[in-house]
């Protein structure tokens, strides 16, 4: 083994999912009931630096500078959150009351927050932001993109996507969360597709875009859309979370990367989804990231914090869709960033496997961030996989399977976490 970097050895693994399935796509194997492609029981992985170096059975793993004993435990990818709204000042405890008391969910509680995280100073939001980028990566968060969105002018979009690139791996430029209340809903799309843009740029890698009766109508989005992509932005999208709408159907129009919420979908937004894998022949094909489809994102927390249908991820599994499970931390709608619980939520009444459920919070979050594939390709190692080359993103749990992740819920199970072969809890 080549000797890039101080070597660790991480034994006496009890369940070891990798999620790695480098001969298709995995998910049918995944849901058939029983069978577990992707998960090595007596398994050891050894980092090397920042990189994975071995996986393989407990008892034949070479000698390492520095051994950890697993002691039994159940070892999984770093969770993958693929989409969160850190970048906020204020909350909104009395709206979510009211929602507890019968009123619905709406977009305009959005401004609420503009005028607080407006109002907060530069220092300020960084405290917040390491605060919860913290509590993320105590959770077992490895990889977290995170959104601008409630900045909503040139000065205030920049200065947080600015912000967000100082803590999080991938930010996405949000400016079409809400037009402001008094701006001109048209002129407001401009100035996203303008200036705005041309001053996030240099800090974002998405730009994404809140299609939805209340914040931006489909012209609006596909606008927004087509001049972030001009400028060379990988594109997503908010859909269908209030109510069946265009958002499914304009994301795999447009190639997005993902389309998140998905709470109300039709036959025809299933076979759209379906439709943008067609083509696509798995993590291990050169082009995988160029082939990919529209990952759907269900974020469970946000469904049950706003009382929604929950999004129908047992059918799109089914139907061929990839799915994404990511936590949407904002005040709004999710003031959670524990991807565990999602998880754990995912199982209990959303109908998915356990492995179904973990792969959607590792490998599918990546997919979603196309960071599924790359071996320092640009400096990027794959994350959301345990494999040779891979980053060396691990969360162990105080448990002996990821089951426990359901049959304990919302027990503390996270035990140890490595980001980019790091120990940080
Ligand atoms: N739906 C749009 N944006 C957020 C909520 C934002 C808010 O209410 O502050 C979401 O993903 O749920
Ligand atoms: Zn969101």
């Amino acid at each position: 083994m080549s000797k890039r970097g101080r070597t660790l050895l991480i034994d006496n693994i009890g369940e070891l999912s990798t999620q790695h399935l480098p001969d298709g796509d995995g998910q049918a194997v995944l849901g058939a009931g029983g069978s577990e492609a992707g998960v090595m029981r007596d398994a050891a992985v050894v980092l090397d630096g920042e990189r994975i170096a071995w996986v393989g059975p407990s008892s034949s793993a070479p000698e390492a500078d520095e051994r950890f004993d697993s002691a039994g435990r159940a070892v999984l990818p770093g969770w993958v959150d693929s989409h969160s709204h850190l970048v906020f000042a204020g909350d909104r405890t009395a709206e979510f009351e009211a929602r507890m008391a019968g009123e619905a969910y709406a977009a305009g509680g959005i401004g609420v927050t503009m005028g607080a995280t407006r109002a907060a100073s530069d220092d300020e939001l960084r405290r917040l932001l390491a605060a919860r980028v913290a509590e993320a990566v105590a959770g077992g968060t490895t990889y977290l993109e995170t959104k601008t969105g409630y900045g909503l002018d040139v000065a205030n979009e920049l200065r947080s996507a600015a912000l967000a690139a100082e803590f999080v791996d991938e930010v996405t430029y949000l400016g079409a969360h809400l037009v402001p209340a008094g701006a001109d809903a048209d002129e407001y799309t401009a100035l996203v597709c303008g200036d705005m843009l041309a001053a996030v740029r240099p800090y974002v890698r998405w730009a994404d875009v809140f299609c939805e009766t209340g914040a931006f109508s489909e012209e609006q989005s596909r606008r927004v859309l087509l001049a972030c992509r001009e400028a060379g932005l990988g594109v997503r999208v908010h859909g269908n979370q209030l109510g069946p709408g265009p958002g499914v159907r304009l994301a795999v129009e447009l190639g997005a990367a993902s389309v998140d919420h998905v709470n109300f979908l039709d036959d025809a937004d299933v076979e759209a989804l379906a439709g943008s894998w067609a083509g696509w022949t798995g993590p291990a094909s050169a082009d995988s990231a160029a082939m990919a489809g529209t990952v759907a994102t269900v974020l469970p927390a946000c469904d049950l914090s706003t009382r929604a249908p929950l999004a129908p991820a047992r059918r799109l599994i089914d139907a061929g869709v990839q799915i994404a499970i990511a936590s949407n931390c904002n005040p709004g709608t999710s003031y959670t960033s524990s991807v565990g619980f999602c998880v754990t939520t995912a199982v209990l009444q959303m109908g998915l496997s356990v492995q179904e459920a973990v792969r959607a919070a590792t490998f599918g979050g990546a997919l979603a961030l196309r960071r599924h594939v790359g071996n320092d390709v640009d400096g990027q190692r794959a994350v959301g996989s345990i494999a040779v080359g891979h980053r060396a993103d691990l969360h162990m749990l105080n448990a002996p399977s990821a089951t426990h992740l359901a049959y304990r819920p919302g027990m503390p199970l996270t035990h140890a976490v490595w980001r980019a072969g790091q120990r940080v809890v």
